[in-house]
C-alpha cells in the first residue's frame, strides 16, 4: 500500500484492543503467572486458592488464551467460597473476555458496573481502561476521551505504578488514533521509564512505536524496532511483539520491500493464528495480501485476502479491509474479471471512505473533548482564582481585625500605663504634700500648715458669726526633761503629749505644733468656756500620765486661750491674745488654763484654784470613748 496523505491520516485500529488486553496485569499484589508453578493449574482449579486461581488467569489472559478460558470456566461454576473482591475480580476477567471476543456492546455495561460499583479502587481503574479501550474500538469516541481525560487527571494521585500504566497506554493509543502523536510518543516514554523491563515495558515499546509509524512512517531508529520486539519476547509477550512486528512489515510493503515484509509475517503467521485476535489476524492476512500483490503473485495474495475478509470482525470498517478490497479489486482487474473488479472497487472505496471517515470522528472527538476539557479547566481556574481571591479577602479581613485588636491592646496599655503613672505622681505630690503640711516629729500639721488652716477656718466660722477658740500649749520645764533625760527621750515626751492631745480633740479642731515644745489648736465653734473646758481637760490629762520609758517622768503643760468673742477673727490677733495669755499662765506658776477675756476681764484657772466658773478637770472636747 502507498505512503499517500490520505493513506498516512488512517490508522490501524485493531491495535486498540491489544491495549485493553494488555494493561492492568498483576494488579494484585499476589504471585504473578511466573510465580505460579504450572503443576498449579495441572492439580486442578477446585483445590486452589481463589485468589491464586484468579491472578493466574489474569496473567495467562494473552500468553495463554484457551488455559485462560478455561480457568474463568472452572471458577465461575462455584463462586460460594469467594470474598466480594475476589468476585468483582472474577466479573472483571469476564467483562474482560468478552471485550476480547469483540462484544464490545456487552462487555460496556459490565465494566461500567465494576466502574460504579467495584470497591477496589485498582480495580476500578482497570475497568475504566478497558472500558475507554472499546469506547474507542467501537467508535464512542467522544465518551472515551471524556473518560480518559478524567483518568489522565486522577493518574497523578496514583501512586501504583501499574494502575499509571494502564492508564498511559490507554491514552497513548487512543491519542495516536486520533492523530496525537506526539504526545501518545510521550505517555510510552513515560510506560518505560516506569518499566524498563517485562511485560508492561513490552506495553510501552508498543504504544510508542506504534505512534511512530503513525505519525512518519517508522521515525524510530530499526534498533528501537527490535529492541521494542525483544523486550516483548523476553517478557512473553509474543502477540504485542507480532504486533510490533506487523507494523515493521507495514513499513517495508510501504517502501517496496515486499519480500522482507512478507518474510517477516509469515514468520510469525503460525503464532499469529495462534492468538485467535481476529483483528491481528486481520491484519497479518491483509499485509501478507498487498506483499505477494506487490511481489508479483497475484495467486498468494487473493488466498490471503480471502482469509483477511474471513478473520475480519463483523461490522468493522478499519484499514485492512480497505486494503483487502483494493487488493481483491486489482487481482479481479488483472484477470479482466470486471464485474467482481468493480464490486471489489466499491467495497474498497466505501471502506476506505469509512475507515476515514472513521478517523476523522476520532479527530473530531479528541478536539471536542479538549475543548470541553479546557473550558472546563479554564472555568475551575477561574473558580479558584476568585476563591484564592476569597481567601485573600478574608485573611486580610482577619489581620484587620487582629490588628485593630492590636492597637486596642496596645491603647489600652498606654492608657494604663498613663493611668499607673498619674496615679504614682498623684501619690507621691499627696506624700511630698503631707511631708510638706505636717510636723516631722509628731506628724501633726507643722506651723506654716496649722497656720493656713486656722485662718481657713476662722474665715468660715466668722461667715455666719459663731464663736472660735485659739488655745496655745507649751510644756513646762521642757529643757529640763531634755537635760536630765536625753533629747531622745524628750521626743517621746513631746509625741506622747501630742497623742493624749489627738485623743481628745474633734476631727473638725485644728492642732499643730507651732514651734520646739510649744503647739496650737483652734477649736471652731468653740466659745471661750467650752475652750476652758477642753484646755483643762487635755492640761489634766497631759499631768495625770507621767512620760518615759519606766513612766517616772511627770510632765505638766501650760495654757493660754483667746477666743474670738473678744478678739475678732484674726488668727494673728488670736495668737498674741493667747501666748499672752500662756505667758500668763507661765508667770502663775504652770500647769494652769488661763484665758485672755482682756476685754472684760483675764480668767484663769489652776489645778489648784477653781476657775471663776467653778468649771474643772471637765472634758469638753471629744470623748475619747467615742
Ligand atoms: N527633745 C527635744 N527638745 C526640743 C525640741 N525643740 C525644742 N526643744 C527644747 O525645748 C527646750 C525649751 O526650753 P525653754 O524655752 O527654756 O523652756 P522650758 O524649759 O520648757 O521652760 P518653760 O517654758 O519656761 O517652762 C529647749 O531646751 C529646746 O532645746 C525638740 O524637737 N526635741
Amino acid at each position: 500500500m502507498g505512503g499517500s496523505g490520505t493513506t498516512r491520516r488512517k490508522v490501524w485500529a485493531g491495535a486498540l484492543l491489544l491495549l485493553g488486553i494488555f494493561v492492568g496485569t498483576a494488579l494484585f499484589a499476589v504471585p504473578t503467572a511466573n510465580a505460579i508453578a504450572p503443576e498449579t493449574f495441572a492439580r486442578g482449579p477446585e483445590s486452589k486458592n481463589p485468589q491464586e486461581l484468579l491472578v493466574l488467569a489474569d496473567n495467562l489472559k494473552t500468553s495463554e488464551h484457551d488455559q485462560f478460558v478455561r480457568l474463568l470456566d472452572e471458577l465461575g461454576h462455584d463462586t460460594s467460597h469467594m470474598t466480594d473482591q475476589q468476585l468483582a475480580y472474577l466479573r472483571y476477567l469476564v467483562a474482560w473476555q468478552v471485550a476480547y471476543s469483540g462484544d464490545y456492546e456487552h462487555a460496556e455495561p459490565l465494566l461500567k458496573a465494576l466502574m460504579n460499583q467495584s470497591g477496589n479502587n485498582d480495580l476500578r481503574f482497570r475497568a475504566t481502561a478497558t472500558l475507554i479501550n472499546i469506547l474507542g474500538i467501537s467508535g464512542h469516541y467522544e465518551e472515551a476521551f471524556s473518560i480518559l481525560n478524567q483518568a489522565l487527571d486522577d493518574a497523578p494521585q496514583i501512586s501504583d505504578k501499574t494502575a499509571r500504566f494502564q492508564v498511559f497506554t490507554e491514552a497513548a493509543q487512543l491519542l495516536t488514533e486520533a492523530g496525537q502523536y506526539n504526545l501518545a510518543v510521550n505517555y510510552g516514554h513515560q510506560i518505560i521509564a516506569d518499566f524498563p523491563q517485562g511485560r508492561n515495558a513490552c506495553a510501552g515499546y508498543y504504544v510508542m512505536l506504534h505512534a511512530q509509524f503513525e505519525s512518519d512512517g517508522l521515525k524510530a531508529a530499526a534498533q528501537e524496532f527490535q529492541r521494542g520486539i525483544d523486550v516483548c519476547l523476553q517478557a512473553s509477550e509474543g502477540l504485542i511483539a507480532d504486533s510490533i512486528r506487523r507494523d515493521v512489515a507495514h513499513y517495508d510493503i510501504q517502501n517496496h520491500h515486499a519480500d522482507a515484509a512478507a518474510a517477516l509475517l509469515q514468520g510469525s503467521y503460525a503464532n499469529v493464528l495462534g492468538y485467535q485476535y481476529p483483528d491481528l489476524t486481520t491484519e497479518y492476512n491483509a499485509l501478507l495480501a498487498q506483499a505477494y500483490w506487490d511481489k508479483g503473485d497475484p495467486a498468494r495474495a487473493e488466498q490471503y485476502a480471502q482469509y483477511a475478509l474471513k478473520s475480519a470482525v463483523k461490522g468493522e470498517f478499519n484499514e485492512p479491509l480497505s486494503l483487502t478490497y483494493k487488493v481483491l479489486y486489482q487481482i479481479a482487474a488483472q484477470k479482466g474479471d470486471l464485474r467482481n473488479a468493480l464490486a471489489y472497487h466499491e467495497q474498497y472505496m466505501a471502506t476506505d471512505k469509512r475507515q476515514l471517515d472513521e478517523t476523522e470522528a476520532k479527530v473530531l472527538a479528541y478536539q471536542l473533548v479538549k475543548q470541553q476539557m479546557d473550558a472546563k479547566k479554564a472555568e475551575l481556574a477561574e473558580l479558584n482564582k476568585q476563591n484564592e481571591i476569597l481567601q485573600l479577602q478574608q485573611a486580610l479581613d482577619h489581620k484587620a481585625v487582629v490588628t485593630g485588636r492590636l492597637y486596642i491592646a496596645l491603647l489600652l496599655t498606654v492608657l494604663a500605663s498613663i493611668g499607673f503613672w498619674l496615679f504614682r505622681l498623684k501619690r507621691s505630690q499627696l506624700r511630698f504634700m503631707r511631708l510638706a503640711r505636717r510636723d516631722g516629729l509628731t506628724d501633726i500639721f507643722n506651723r506654716q500648715h496649722f497656720v493656713d488652716e486656722a485662718e481657713q477656718s476662722l474665715r468660715y466660722v466668722a461667715k455666719s458669726s459663731r464663736n472660735a477658740s485659739l488655745v496655745l500649749i507649751d510644756l513646762d520645764h521642757f529643757k529640763a526633761v531634755n537635760d536630765t533625760y536625753g533629747h531622745e527621750v524628750g521626743d517621746q515626751v513631746l509625741r506622747r503629749a501630742v497623742a493624749i492631745c489627738q485623743h481628745y480633740l474633734h476631727s473638725s479642731d485644728v492642732f499643730g505644733r507651732l514651734g520646739g515644745e510649744e503647739f496650737g489648736i483652734l477649736l471652731p465653734e468653740c466659745d471661750q468656756e467650752r475652750a476652758r473646758e477642753c484646755a483643762e481637760t487635755l492640761r489634766a490629762a497631759i499631768h495625770a500620765e507621767p512620760a518615759g520609758e519606766s513612766n517616772d517622768i511627770a510632765i505638766s503643760a501650760s495654757f493660754g486661750i483667746a477666743s474670738t468673742v473678744h478678739h475678732g477673727y484674726e488668727l494673728r490677733q488670736l495668737l498674741l491674745a493667747a501666748d499672752e495669755a500662756l505667758y500668763r499662765a507661765k508667770r502663775d506658776g504652770r500647769n494652769r488654763v488661763v484665758v485672755n477675756a482682756s476685754r472684760t476681764s483675764d480668767d484663769v484657772s489652776s489645778p489648784t484654784e477653781p476657775s471663776l466658773y467653778g468649771i474643772r478637770n471637765t472634758t469638753h472636747c471629744a470623748d475619747p470613748t467615742h
